[in-house]
């Protein structure tokens, strides 16, 4: 049976342009609203240590004004659990983070950070928000992260993403859907994203245990040319016929 694929729409990029001047313009949490009435089933925030886009005010008012779960991106420290702690989002995704990085660069290294991850992980549980651990899809880490106690993973595509060699890139898609089976042999809720766009979208969406993706720069960028509803409705096409095709073969 095809299961319904989520589609999370990550608004960092809008708030990198508004911080570009210090202002208000454009306001992400308008850009969350229109991807919501455009088909997003949840929204993406990834409020960074160094508040390069997203800012903690951003996370108050999406926390009180939209209507849709909250996947609240974090980095596994004590300022970040304090303020998921005292939110509740719907989700927090554990990410790791680096201050000169211009993009997540890869996944959590679970089995080298399994001591520092436990107490988050084991503390945004009890609080009831369900915890994602982005990692590399690498069946080993997926186990670190099944035995410490994460409901889900969100598998990163940016090597598939960025592969622009054939081979390589079946390669990496070949690392991912392995990856998303053993999440469900071994009891997680498989995610995925990073990078992801309309030509890339597909033999990922396809993936059966996948329930959910994330994209948001893609999307953004493409809202110069066409507007964030329009690029949001491809996307949310794309995904979809993908699903169903892969269902129907
Ligand atoms: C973890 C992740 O993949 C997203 O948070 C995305 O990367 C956000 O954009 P930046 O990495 O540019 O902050
Ligand atoms: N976790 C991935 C995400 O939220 C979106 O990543 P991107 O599409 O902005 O690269």
């Amino acid at each position: 049976m095809s299961r319904f694929l989520r589609l999370g729409v990550n608004i960092d990029h809008v708030a990198t342009v508004r911080n570009a001047r210090g202002g208000a313009h454009p306001d992400p949490v308008r850009a969350a609203k229109l991807a919501i009435e455009a088909g997003a089933d949840g929204i993406t925030a990834h409020l960074r240590e160094d508040r390069r886009h997203i800012v903690d005010r951003d996370i108050d008012r999406l926390m009180a004004e939209i209507d849709r779960p909250l996947n609240f991106e974090m980095a596994a420290t004590a300022e970040m659990l304090a303020i998921a702690l005292c939110h509740k989002p719907h989700a927090a995704c554990l990410v790791p983070e680096k201050r000169t990085e211009v993009t997540t660069e890869g996944g959590l290294d679970v089995i080298g950070q399994y001591d520092q991850l436990a107490g988050p992980v084991g503390e945004l549980g009890a609080a009831g928000i369900r915890v994602s651990l982005f990692i590399d899809p690498e069946p080993a880490q997926l186990d670190a992260a099944r035995r410490l106690g994460a409901p889900v993973v969100e598998l990163h595509t940016g090597a598939y993403c960025d592969a622009h060699d054939p081979a390589q890139r079946a390669a990496e898609l070949a690392r991912i859907v392995r990856a998303a089976a053993h999440a469900e042999a071994i009891g997680l809720e498989c995610h995925a994203g990073h990078g992801l766009t309309y030509d890339s979208v597909g033999p990922v969406a396809a993936i059966p245990t996948i329930v959910e993706l994330n994209i948001g720069h893609f999307l953004v960028g493409e809202a110069i040319f066409v507007g964030l509803t329009n690029s949001i409705a491809r996307m949310r096409k794309a995904m979809d016929s993908a699903r169903a095709a892969a269902a129907s073969a």
